[in-house]
């Protein structure tokens, strides 16, 4: 017997996966194929050739791959008229602004660029974006695997951003510092005048502390993903949102009000 709730082929999303051997891309599968309400149409990895997601009628792609191949996806799938949910990292300002222009282009077209999809990790930048005003002093320890590819991380880059905004906004000058580096790097990187700490261990997944300081008291806001099941959540609610959403949404928040 039919479950009345089972959705018919014609209801079902139609999702092809970007970067589908990698890590977060088999996680992906995973997850679409156990979700009722989706359909995995197309898994594509290097070499494979992105006609692959167009030929099978996908909806919606989503991409886990590199930050040097990412753009060119984003192109081809906007111009091809396919809705992308994108937490592949390395989205500068300059790489966001073209992004919108090709989305101009294709007035249809949703995509949601994310740098994290816990739902934890959402809420420990808006903590920290909130917490920021208040604190003289701030710094960002990121903590991940050792085969990723990138430092700062995404997630560390666009907390820095958000809290230096909410630092200029509430008039706060520069977070003091009379240190001078010993040695080239001993005080991490600046990112819009915030101190980003990486660090890289086997056994670690993706964590990230914000420690914040003032006369007295220090505060950390602290999120731990063990697993990269914890992003799956943030993943299928993009998907689920972003053929709704025309234009580009950048970060999970606004899909969480
Ligand atoms: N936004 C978020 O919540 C998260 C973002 N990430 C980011 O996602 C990206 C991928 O991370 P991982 O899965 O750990 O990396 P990975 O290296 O395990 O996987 C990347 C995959 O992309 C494939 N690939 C490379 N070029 C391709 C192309 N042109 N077309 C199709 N596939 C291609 C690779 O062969 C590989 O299988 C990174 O930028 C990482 O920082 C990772 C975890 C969570
Ligand atoms: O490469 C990873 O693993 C992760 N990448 C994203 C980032 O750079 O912020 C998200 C999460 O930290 C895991």
């Amino acid at each position: 017997m039919t479950d009345e709730l089972e959705k018919s082929p014609e209801e079902l999303i139609r999702v092809g996966v970007l970067g589908a051997r990698g890590r977060m891309g088999i996680e992906v599968c995973k997850a679409v194929d156990a979700a009722s309400d989706l359909e995995l149409v197309a898994t594509v990895d290097q070499g494979d050739g992105l006609f692959a997601a167009s030929d099978a009628g996908a909806e919606v792609v989503v991409d886990f791959t590199t930050p040097d191949v990412v753009m060119d996806n984003l192109h081809w799938l906007i111009d091809h008229g396919i809705s992308a949910v994108v937490g592949t990292t390395g989205f500068t300002e300059q790489r966001i602004e073209r992004v919108r222009g090709w989305l101009a282009d294709n007035p249809g077209v949703g995509v949601v660029i994310a740098p994290n999809f816990g739902i934890g990790a959402v809420l420990m930048m808006q903590f920290a974006a909130r917490a920021a005003r208040h604190f003289e002093s701030v710094e960002i320890i990121e903590q991940h695997h050792p085969r990723k590819l990138d430092a700062p991380s995404g997630t560390a880059t666009h907390t820095a951003r958000r809290i230096a905004q909410a630092r200029a906004d509430a008039g706060l000058g520069p977070v003091p510092d009379a240190t001078k580096d010993e040695v080239a790097g001993a005080r991490g990187a600046d990112v819009d005048g915030v101190r980003v700490h990486a660090v890289r261990a086997t056994g670690l997944v993706a964590h990230q502390e914000v420690l914040f300081g003032t006369t007295g008291e220090t505060l950390t806001i602290r999120h731990d993903s063990y697993d990269r099941a914890s992003f799956m959540p943030g993943v299928l609610l993009a998907v689920r949102a972003v053929r709704n959403r025309p234009g580009l949404t950048v970060s999970l928040d606004p899909l969480l009000d």
